[in-house]
């Protein structure tokens, strides 16, 4: 008989979008983003940094304060990593599974590269214009959004060598 407990594919690419976001060095919110195509095969992911090449501790992370002093003019976005990480050129019908609705810069960059779908897990931001404009956009050129209710509320990651012997 087949084990039970396994993950389905909306909580295996949310949990590798969750452990993107691991990565990001961003001290108050940090994003993942995992990109899979029709066959179910992971073709990106992503997360909130910097650029190449601009050292993550010669850059602010504040959040307030004069711009250039904060994270905004300079992070790249879990979304736009994904994309641009990506091991096809062609995203066309793709889904992109995120911890947070994207924002409105994000949403271009999901719209024109063909994903067909959005699956995200917070929407703390949905009081901003940002995320207003999003969800206009979605709607208008028919990517789907939905929020993901997983059945299960955490996922333990085991690095113990003998719990695999
Ligand atoms: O669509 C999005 C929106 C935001 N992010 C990143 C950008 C920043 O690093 C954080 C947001 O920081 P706050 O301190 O919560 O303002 O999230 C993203 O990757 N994708
Ligand atoms: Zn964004």
């Amino acid at each position: 008989m087949k084990r039970k407990g396994y993950l389905s594919w909306d909580e295996y690419f949310m949990a590798v979008a969750i452990l993107s976001a691991q990565r990001s060095k961003d001290p108050s919110t940090q994003v993942g983003a995992c990109i899979a195509n029709k066959a179910n095969k992971i073709v990106g992911v992503g997360y909130n940094g910097f650029p190449l090449g601009c050292d993550d501790d010669d850059l602010p992370w504040g959040r307030e304060g004069d711009f250039l002093e904060t994270k905004y003019p300079y992070v790249c976005h879990a979304e736009l990593n994904a994309v641009l990480n990506s091991s096809s050129r062609d995203l066309m019908d793709c889904k992109i599974y995120v911890a947070l609705f994207p924002c409105n810069e994000c949403t271009k960059v999901i719209i024109q590269s063909g994903i067909k779908e959005v699956i995200y897990l917070s929407d703390k931001y949905k009081d901003t214009d940002q995320v207003r404009a999003s969800k206009k956009m979605f709607n208008m050129s028919g990517v789907k959004c939905r929020q993901l209710t997983p059945d299960r509320e955490s996922l333990l990651i085991n690095f113990v060598a003998t719990e695999y012997v």
